[in-house]
C-alpha cells in the first residue's frame, strides 16, 4: 500500500491538479493507494506521522505531492520511522530538493516510475536544534537552513500580497530572486560566532551563512556548486560583508555557480555546524522564516529512504 499526502495549496494549485490525474491512473487503483489532503501549515506532518504508526508493517511509500515545505513536514514526522520510503513528486513553487535528488522525470511520470519500477536511494539530510537554552526539539531540514540575508529575502517572499502578486502575473518561478531584490536595500551585515566540526572560525560578520545538504536554493539558483546530497559532510556558505551592488551581481552569478569566485564568498566543509550571536538572527529553513539566537547543525547519522527515477 502507497499512502499519498498532498497539499492543495503547493505550486498555485499545480499539486492539486496532478492529483486528480493521478486518482485516474489504473496503478493508482491496483497499488491500493490512499491520499490525505492537507488543510494547514503542520498538518503533512502530523499525517506522516499517524499514518507510519498505524501502517508502517505494509506501507511501501509515502507519496509526498506538493513543495519543498510540505517535504519537510513529512520528513519531520516520519523521523521515528527513517526506514519507511519517501516517494517525492515535485508540484510546488521552488522544488529545490527534486532537482538535488536528481530526479528527471515529473508528475504522471514519475508516479508510474516509481510503483512499476521502484528504486531507492538513502540520503543523509541533517538535523537541526534551534535556540538550544529554550529546548526547542531537534528536526530535520531537506534542503538548506541559512542566517541573514537569507532569512529576510524568504520571510519577504512569504508575504501573502507578495504571493498573490507573484500569482497574479504568473511569475511564481521569480519568487525568490523578486523577493531577494526587495530585501536587499534592507539587509545589514549580521554578527556571529562561528564553529565548523568544533573549531571556530575567525569570521565574525557577514551579510548571510547558508549551510546546505546539495547545492539548489531558490528555486534553482546553484549556491553551493561543490555540494552532492550522497556527500557525507554539509556545505557551509558564508558571504561576507559586501557592497549591495556586488551583492546583486552575486546573486546573478549565483545562477552559473560562479559566485564561489568572489573573493568575499566563502565555501567550507563540515558535518557540523554552531552559529550564535547576542542579536536576533533572521533565518530560514526549507523556505520557513523565524528568528533565533543560535542553531546547532549536524549531518544525520541515519539515512531517510527516498524513491528515485
Ligand atoms: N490546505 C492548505 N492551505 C494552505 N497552506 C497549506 C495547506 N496545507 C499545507 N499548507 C502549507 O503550505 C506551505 C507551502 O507548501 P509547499 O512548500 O509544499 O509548496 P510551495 O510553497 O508551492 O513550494 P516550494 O516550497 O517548493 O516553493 C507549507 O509550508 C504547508 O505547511
Amino acid at each position: 500500500m502507497y499512502i499519498m499526502i498532498v497539499n492543495p495549496a503547493a505550486g498555485n494549485g499545480k499539486a492539486m491538479n496532478l492529483f486528480r490525474r493521478i486518482q485516474k491512473e489504473t496503478l493508482y487503483k491496483k497499488e491500493n493507494c490512499r491520499s490525505f489532503l492537507t488543510q494547514e501549515p503542520g498538518h503533512a506532518e502530523r499525517l506522516a506521522l499517524q499514518v507510519t504508526k498505524i501502517h508502517h508493517e505494509t506501507l511501501k511509500g509515502i507519496i509526498v505531492l506538493g513543495g519543498d515545505g510540505t517535504l519537510h513536514e513529512v520528513v519531520n514526522g516520519i523521523r521515528h520511522y527513517s526506514d519507511t520510503p519517501v516517494c517525492f513528486i515535485p508540484a510546488g513553487s521552488g522544488n529545490d530538493f527534486a532537482r538535488g535528488l536528481t530526479l528527471k522525470k515529473r508528475g504522471l511520470k514519475l508516479f508510474r516510475s516509481y510503483v512499476r519500477n521502484p528504486k531507492k536511494k538513502k540520503v543523509l539530510l541533517a538535523d537541526y536544534i534551534l535556540n538550544q537554552r529554550q529546548k526547542q526539539g531537534r528536526r530535520t531540514f531537506i534542503n538548506s537552513i541559512g542566517f541573514g540575508l537569507d532569512g529576510l529575502v524568504v520571510d519577504a517572499a512569504n508575504e501573502q500580497k507578495y504571493r498573490s502578486w507573484t500569482r497574479k502575473f504568473h511569475i511564481t518561478k521569480l519568487t525568490y530572486p523578486f523577493a531577494l531584490l526587495r530585501s536587499i536595500s534592507k539587509v545589514k551585515p549580521i554578527h556571529f560566532e562561528l564553529f565548523l566540526d568544533g573549531k571556530q572560525i575567525n569570521i565574525h560578520q557577514a551579510m548571510m551563512v547558508t549551510i546546505t545538504n546539495h547545492s539548489y536554493y531558490g528555486g534553482g539558483m546553484k549556491i553551493a556548486p561543490k555540494a552532492k546530497i550522497n556527500s557525507k559532510g554539509l556545505s557551509i556558505l558564508v558571504v561576507k560583508p559586501i557592497s549591495k551592488k556586488k551583492l546583486l551581481a552575486m546573486f546573478v552569478s549565483v545562477f552559473f555557480g560562479l559566485h564561489t569566485r568572489m573573493k568575499e564568498v566563502e565555501e567550507w566543509r563540515a558535518s557540523t555546524v554552531q552559529i550564535s550571536s547576542e542579536q536576533p538572527l533572521p533565518f530560514q529553513v526549507d523556505g520557513q522564516s523565524g528568528s533565533c539566537f543560535d542553531c546547532s547543525i549536524k549531518k544525520a547519522e541515519t539515512s531517510t529512504t527516498f524513491y528515485s527515477d
